[in-house]
């Protein structure tokens, strides 16, 4: 079935087959077998030179034979050589002979005179030598023999030379030369090959003409159509099964047919039988009756002769009776056999009735089984028309698809050759560039020898370029340092400028909220109001007259710890720099100081936020800077000063000028821890409160009646620059500044209040002193002032918090409050305005001054209209928060100008 396929797979490949031939002729044992033997044979070595004299017709004959035909040149060869070996024996044998003739024939000469045997290999015998002649003929036979020899052994070196010479050397030169064209052909056919694969196969290599696609496309067609060649086969074969198991049932059917038939004869043949024996019995039946009926008759014509013969009645009754008796016996035998016969031929009948039936029946069956045949062959005959039809379809299916794989794989064939011939075109061109790369690889070779020396001086070339960049580097470096700081210098002076012209004094105002039993419990609507357009300002309702207070920052009660520490942050992060940062909540008892610098412990106050910050902040900037946090914690009690994280802190502290000479204080024996993370603040802090309530009875109270501060210091030193920045941070709570004296208290809170009341002017005074650029500033006066002294001169940096209740039973001290941070923060702002100020106004707080009943007084004249800010009682009908900010701001910067040329001069109690 795939004689084509194997027919083509070898005829549609010329160049393969060729190779393979070559192959195979070359393979061939029969030269080696030739060679071997012609070596072997030591008598090969002794052919005449004349043997050899057909050599060049035979090495013409060998070269002009095909390969294929050499096998019968090296046979023709053989047998010459075999030729040649029997002529040279025969001539062996001759010579030989010869030889023992002439010896033999001397041995005979020379024995009958001396008796003495004549050697055969010439031996000296003077005594057998009597005779000159044969002396001579022996000597001569000698010499000739002794020639021959010699002749033949120059005939087996002439032999050996031309052997080596022509003979057998050009065999094997010949044998040489094929079996290197063998090789060579090998090899090429194996590289034909591997790139056959490599371009059939683009995942063996690297090939990707268009041919390779090509020709797997073809492979991909030709696979499929020979799996529908199998497919048809398969087809073919079942339908060849079908037919097979149709035929054998056809065939069994034949042999029932044939059974049946049988059967049938046999029947007939029974019937026959039947019949022939019913014939024969009725034969011998009637011809027995025959009998008995001529007997009878017989008998009866003697009795009726008898009857009429009468004298001889006696006794021919006699015989009558005699032989009635005996004729009735055989009547009486032959009704018995005529019955006897009588049911046989029932039998018979029966038999043949039985034998009709069933020859009935088996004419029927055999009828229904030939009806059955007849449909079973029309059906068999139908089933083998379509067979053969569909037999024939499929063969002209498969002869038209093998007829085209043919043709495709013929194509393709020629495309792969193609391909090869392009391959090796390739492989041709490629040979150039071959060369081109091996001489590259050459010159790179030598280039790898020469790189160490290369690298060497690449090496130290290198070496002296980077030091030369490093020296360049670290110049431009010191000449960027050199910027840096001259930028830091000017940044700073930019900075204190901006601090000069903004004022480092800044005020913020908190509102705490109204606590649930304060709500059940007041007795007023809410008297304080917020502009929703101005943070900065806030309205006090009282008796029906709103007073207006703006100051940097108001915050609402709704406003959380979080929304205020984002508007003090940036303070506390300038101590990172090295300024010095004073942060002050002011404000009556309750009015929510506490809360607002330590806040509860679910929610933080500024100290602990300050000092995470602070902490994240020198973390931030650890690469370049090292920083150091102390914290220390003291508590002014009475104008006494304790440590609060000391391990007495009842112990009175005092402030001291620093012994180095730099001219600030310090406190002998207090407290510094310094803080590394936030387990570490709150364990600080949790200690300071911890000393602050064992040192008092009631620590609600007594918290109202002290400050309490937190003294951060942070000392900075950048590696890199060697600079050090040094800052402080304070953070205080200061007393209530309800005014106690008013309220007629005696003894120790009598004292608790003047000490409260004085450092607080103190501190009125210290601000006022220090925007009014004295010559003089009061530090002095307090241990409060004295203790920030270093924290409130210079270019540091003041806030203050002033907390206001939102009671209205709270009024008087809020207004007191409100108008003591609008003085502070107005100190600043204006030098016009504050010379009507400073006769107007004090930056010191007077607590005892200001009355419920008779609000602070506006300034006369006002010297514009900030003035109303100054705490001035307006309608609330008579200006709009609005109009008034934008008052404030447009005069702010004139206000500054003055306030550089002319400095504040005022004092306290102008409010009263
Ligand atoms: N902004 C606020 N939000 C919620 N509660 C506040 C707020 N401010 C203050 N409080 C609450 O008001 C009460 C009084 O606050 P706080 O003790 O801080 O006042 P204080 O001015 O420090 O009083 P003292 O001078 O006696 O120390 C506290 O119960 C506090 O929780």
């Amino acid at each position: 079935m795939f004689s084509t396929r194997k027919t083509w797979d070898l005829s549609h490949a010329p160049r393969l087959q060729e190779l393979w031939k070559k192959d195979i002729s070359l393979d061939a044992s029969s030269l080696d077998f030739l060679m071997s033997d012609g070596e072997d044979d030591a008598s090969f070595l002794s052919l005449p030179t004349a043997a050899f004299s057909q050599r060049p017709s035979l090495t013409a004959e060998l070269s002009e034979t095909n390969a294929p035909s050499q096998q019968l040149l090296i046979q023709t060869l053989q047998d010459k050589v075999c030729e040649f070996q029997a002529r040279l024996q025969s001539e062996e044998v001759a010579r030989h002979l010869l030889l023992q003739q002439l010896q033999h024939a001397s041995a005979q000469t020379s024995a009958p005179h001396s008796g003495v045997t004549v050697l055969p290999s010439g031996g000296q015998n003077s005594d057998c030598l009597n005779c000159p002649e044969e002396e001579q003929l022996v000597t001569r036979l000698r010499t000739q023999v002794e020639e021959l020899e010699e002749k033949l052994l120059d005939q087996t070196q002439e032999v050996e030379r031309l052997r080596s010479e022509q003979g057998a050397t050009d065999l094997e030169k010949q044998l040489k030369l094929l079996v290197v064209e063998n090789q060579r052909l090998k090899q090429e056919l194996k590289s034909c090959r591997s790139s056959d694969i490599q371009s059939v196969d683009p995942a063996a290599g690297s090939c990707s003409c268009s041919h390779s696609q090509d020709a797997d496309s073809l492979r991909r067609e030709v696979s499929r159509w020979e799996s529908q060649a199998r497919q048809r086969e398969r087809r073919l074969a079942e339908l060849e099964r079908e037919l097979l198991e149709k035929s054998s049932r056809v065939e069994s059917l034949r042999r029932q047919l044939d059974e049946s038939n049988r059967q049938l004869d046999e029947s007939n043949r029974q019937l026959e039988d039947g019949r022939r024996q019913l014939d024969e019995s009725r034969w011998r039946q009637s011809e027995a009756e025959q009998k008995l009926d001529l007997r009878l008759q017989e008998c009866e014509e003697e009795l009726a002769r008898q009857a009429a013969t009468p004298p001889r009645v006696k006794y021919v009754t006699h015989t009558v009776e005699v032989e009635s008796a005996d004729s009735q016996k055989a009547v009486v035998e032959l009704q018995t056999k005529n019955s006897a016969l009588q049911d046989q031929l029932s039998v018979q009948r029966t038999l043949l009735r039985e034998l009709e039936t069933q020859l009935h029946e088996s004419q029927r069956t055999c009828g229904q089984l030939r009806t059955q045949i007849l449909v079973y062959e029309g059906e068999m005959e139908r089933a083998q028309g379509q067979l053969e039809a569909e037999m024939q379809n499929l063969e002209e299916e498969k002869n038209r698809v093998i007829e085209e794989a043919f043709i495709r794989a013929e194509s393709e064939m020629k495309a792969v050759h193609e391909n090869l011939a392009g391959v090796r075109m390739n492989l041709l061109s490629l040979q150039p560039a071959l060369r081109t790369l091996t001489c590259d690889y050459n010159c790179l070779k030598r280039q790898v020898q020469d790189f160490p020396f290369m690298l060497d001086k690449a090496i130290s070339e290198a070496k002296q370029e980077i030091c030369q960049v490093i020296s360049e580097v670290s110049s431009t470096n010191q000449e960027l340092l050199r910027k840096y700081k001259r930028e830091m210098n000017l940044r700073k002076k930019c900075h204190d400028e901006l601090v000069r012209l903004k004022g480092n004094i800044r005020v913020f105002c908190r509102v705490r909220p109204v606590s649930q039993e304060e709500q059940d419990s007041a007795d007023a609507k809410a008297m304080l109001s917020f502009d929703s357009d101005d943070d900065a300002v806030l309205y006090l309702s009282s008796r029906g007259k709103v007073m207006t207070f703006e100051l940097d920052k108001v915050f609402a009660p709704q406003a959380t710890q979080e929304e205020v520490f984002q508007e003090v942050q940036s303070l506390i992060t300038s101590c990172i720099d090295g300024f010095n940062v004073c942060i002050f909540a002011y404000g009556q008892t309750g009015s929510g100081k506490t809360f607002t610098m330590e806040g509860v412990v679910d929610d933080p106050g500024i100290n602990q936020r300050a000092l995470r910050l602070l902490f994240s902040e020198v973390t931030e900037k650890a690469p370049d800077w090292d920083y150091t946090i102390t914290v220390s914690m003291v508590e002014i009690y009475n104008e006494t000063l304790r440590d609060l994280l000391g391990e007495n802190p009842t112990d009175k502290l005092d402030i001291k000028m620093n012994p180095d000479g730099s001219g600030q204080l310090y406190v002998p024996r207090l407290t510094q821890f310094t803080v590394q993370s936030a387990e570490d603040i709150n364990r600080v802090l949790e200690l300071g409160h911890v000393n602050r309530a064992t040192a008092c009875t009631n620590l609600n109270e007594h918290s109202s009646r002290s400050h309490a501060l937190l003294i951060i210091s942070v000392c900075g030193y950048n590696g890199a620059t060697g600079s050090h920045t040094q800052g402080k941070l304070n953070l205080v709570d200061l007393a209530g500044s309800e005014r106690i004296a008013k309220s007629g208290a005696e003894g120790s809170r009598l004292r608790e209040a003047q000490c409260i009341n004085k450092s607080l002017s103190a501190l009125g005074d210290v601000i006022n002193a220090l925007r009014s650029r004295h010559a003089h500033v009061p530090f002095r006066n307090s241990r409060l002032t004295y203790l920030l002294q270093d924290s409130l001169s210079g270019d540091s940096k003041t806030l203050m918090m002033v907390q206001v209740s939102p009671l209205p039973s709270h009024l008087s001290e809020s207004v007191c409050s409100l108008k003591f941070a609008q003085r502070v923060r107005s100190v600043e702002l204006a030098a016009s305005s504050r010379k009507h100020e400073n006769s107007s106004t004090s930056s010191s707080p007077t607590h005892d001054s200001v009355e419920l009943d008779s609000p602070p007084v506006t300034p006369l004249p006002l010297p514009i209209s900030r003035a109303s800010s100054a705490g001035s009682a307006l309608s609330s009908t008579s200006r709009t928060p609005n109009s008034s900010r934008r008052r404030s701001q447009s005069q702010l910067s004139t206000d500054r100008q003055v306030d550089r040329a002319s400095p504040l001069v005022g004092d306290g109690g102008q409010d009263d």
